[in-house]
């Protein structure tokens, strides 16, 4: 059953000089547990996809419906996590990563135990009384993650959450993402450049094209590399299939 539904979304952006259509007539659905990334070249409207899903913009025409509802960002079934962490640098590891739970009142003695042991699942061990400066950036993405996963959201918008690491910082995130998204068998999308990244962790690909943007093609992803941690996936056959044939579909968009 579809629980993400984007229907006919059209957007425009309106400036004092002019107006950009950033999206155009966009449908897809996306079910329960699934993940799927939206990839395409620069400027081909996937952040503004990824507002619109998350409630945070309202476009110009058409609707979104996550389990049905309208998507609201303030309520706790949306979790959004970003390229950079945006964990407060004035509070501890501890209390950023009890700030989504405080803001939806939901902290408690249950929650606050939950999120320490995923601070401890995720490999955070001994920093909850440190500052986000005191941090490598894959641990502060990594706090981020705990942050955004502690309210328990149903889906997850990731915007290039990997992109400001470093190569092996963001192998191995994607791995820890991948693992703990299955775990808790959470519905994510995914904004990405890295045709690598969008096949090792995802179950759909949406390669969007550019003026105006608009969802060009879906690409399934193999069965047998969705099984496996992304690390793994990238040195199977099937991957590198996928690969060169995303890689021939965006250069003839580029071409065209
Ligand atoms: N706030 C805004 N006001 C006006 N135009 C905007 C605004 N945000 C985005 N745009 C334009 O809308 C189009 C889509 O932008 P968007 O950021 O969604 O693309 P993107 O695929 O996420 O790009 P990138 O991969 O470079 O992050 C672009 O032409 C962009 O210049």
């Amino acid at each position: 059953m579809s629980f993400l539904i984007v229907q006919n979304v059209n957007h425009t952006y309106f400036t004092a000089k002019q107006a950009t259509k950033a999206l155009e007539n966009i449908s897809f659905s996306i079910r329960e547990g699934e993940f799927v990334s939206l990839l395409g070249p620069s400027g081909c409207g996937k952040t503004t996809m990824l507002s619109i899903i998350s409630g945070l913009l309202q476009p110009t025409e058409g609707e979104v419906r996550i389990d049905g509802k309208a998507p609201d960002l303030k309520a706790s079934s949306i979790g959004y996590m970003l390229q950079q962490d945006y964990l407060f640098p004035w509070k501890t590891i501890e209390e950023n990563i009890f700030l989504g739970l405080k803001m939806k009142k939901q902290l408690n003695a249950e929650s606050r135990k939950n999120a320490l042991q995923l601070l401890h699942d995720i490999g955070l061990h001994g920093v909850e009384k440190q500052f986000p400066r005191q941090l490598s950036g894959g641990m502060r993405q990594r706090a981020a993650l705990v942050r955004t996963l502690a309210v328990n959201p149903k889906i997850l918008l990731l915007d290039e959450p990997f992109s400001a690491l470093d190569f092996q910082t963001k192998l191995k995130l994607e791995d820890l993402v991948f693992k703990t998204l299955k775990q808790f068998h959470k519905t994510a999308v995914l904004v990405t450049h890295d045709i690598g990244e969008a096949i090792s962790m995802s179950d759909r690909i949406l390669l969007f094209a550019a003026k105006p943007g608009r969802l060009h093609k879906i690409f399934e992803v193999p069965e047998d590399l969705r099984r496996i941690r992304p690390f793994e996936a990238r040195s199977k056959e099937s991957y590198s299939i996928l690969f060169n044939e995303i890689w021939k579909e965006l250069e003839s968009l580029e071409n065209s």
